[in-house]
């Protein structure tokens, strides 16, 4: 069987340079171009490229993502930033290459995708919420893709279950004392020398507290999804938004 073509965008970055060393390992991939800031896109044309996979800064992804579209090369995307407006962008370039599957992947971090699905399943039973993410220092952005995503997921599952607004007294506080508010979810992030990639979602009600938490030691633990989404990508046209939809989670 022949290999899949695949291109790290962000190469020499901290996934990006993990990333290379992943596909280079993979049996059935083959590293056809590691592309940094300032390289030439054209480059995924003349190597063949069947699949690129962006690691490299939010302020960059869209211009990347375009020109792979574009050339019908399928995009695993691990960068963060997708707005609302970003992702309509994205359907719109989909619309006019059909063939050609991106999938936006919060976090490729098995267990950060399950915290995902149960903070999601958990949000309905409990009448508080809150989400503090873990980040080393040079983390571009704040929150986090995960821990906005995560947001997302839980104030709709608990509009779904028509839940009221959580209860939340604070009347004085200094600016940015309660956290960003996402959809109704406190989420606050930490930056701190040590750290790598961490989530805690708490939930609360009478008497009880449960906690999902998820710790990212290295970004090695990043790698079997990143695999995953290279492997998955291309039988799934359009738009795919979180890594839970190429594992079988009810299975
Ligand atoms: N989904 C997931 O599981 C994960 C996602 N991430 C996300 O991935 C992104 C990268 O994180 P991280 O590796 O820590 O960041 P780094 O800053 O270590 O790496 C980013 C790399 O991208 C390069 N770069 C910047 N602009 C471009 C461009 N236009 N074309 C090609 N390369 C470019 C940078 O080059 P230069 O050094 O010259 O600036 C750098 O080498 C972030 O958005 C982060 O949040 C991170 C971990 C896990
Ligand atoms: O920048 C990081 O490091 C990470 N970014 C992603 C995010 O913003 O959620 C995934 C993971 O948390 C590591």
């Amino acid at each position: 069987m022949s290999k899949l073509r695949v291109a790290v965008l962000g190469a020499g970055g901290r996934m990006g340079s993990e990333a290379v060393r992943a596909v280079g390992a993979a049996e059935d991939m083959e590293l056809v171009a590691a592309l940094g800031r300032g390289d030439d896109l054209e480059q995924l044309v003349s190597a063949g490229a069947q699949v690129a996979v962006d690691l490299t800064h939010p302020d960059a992804v869209m211009a990347n993502l375009e020109f792979c579209v574009r050339h019908g090369i399928h995009g695993v995307v691990g960068t963060t930033g997708f707005t609302e407006e970003r992702l309509a962008q994205l359907r719109t370039w989909l619309a006019a290459s059909p063939a050609t599957g991106v999938l936006i992947a919060p976090n490729f971090g098995i267990g950060a995708v399950l915290t995902m699905h149960f903070a999601q399943q958990a949000a309905r039973f409990f009448e508080s919420v809150e989400i503090v993410e873990l980040h080393h220092p040079h983390k571009a952005d704040a929150p986090s893709g995960t821990a906005v995503r995560t947001a997302q997921l839980i104030a709709r599952a608990r509009a779904e279950a028509e839940l009221p607004a959580q209860p939340d007294a604070t009347s004085t506080a200094l600016e940015g004392a309660r956290g960003a508010d996402v959809d109704g979810v406190p989420v606050h992030a930490v930056r701190l020398r040590g750290l790598v990639a961490h989530q805690e979602v708490l939930f609360g009600d009478e008497g009880e507290i449960f906690t999902l938490r998820h710790d990212s030691m290295n970004r090695g633990s990043f790698m079997p999804g990143v695999l995953l989404g290279i492997r998955r990508v291309s039988g799934a046209p359009g738009l795919t938004l979180g890594l839970e939809h190429f594992m079988d989670l009810d299975g």
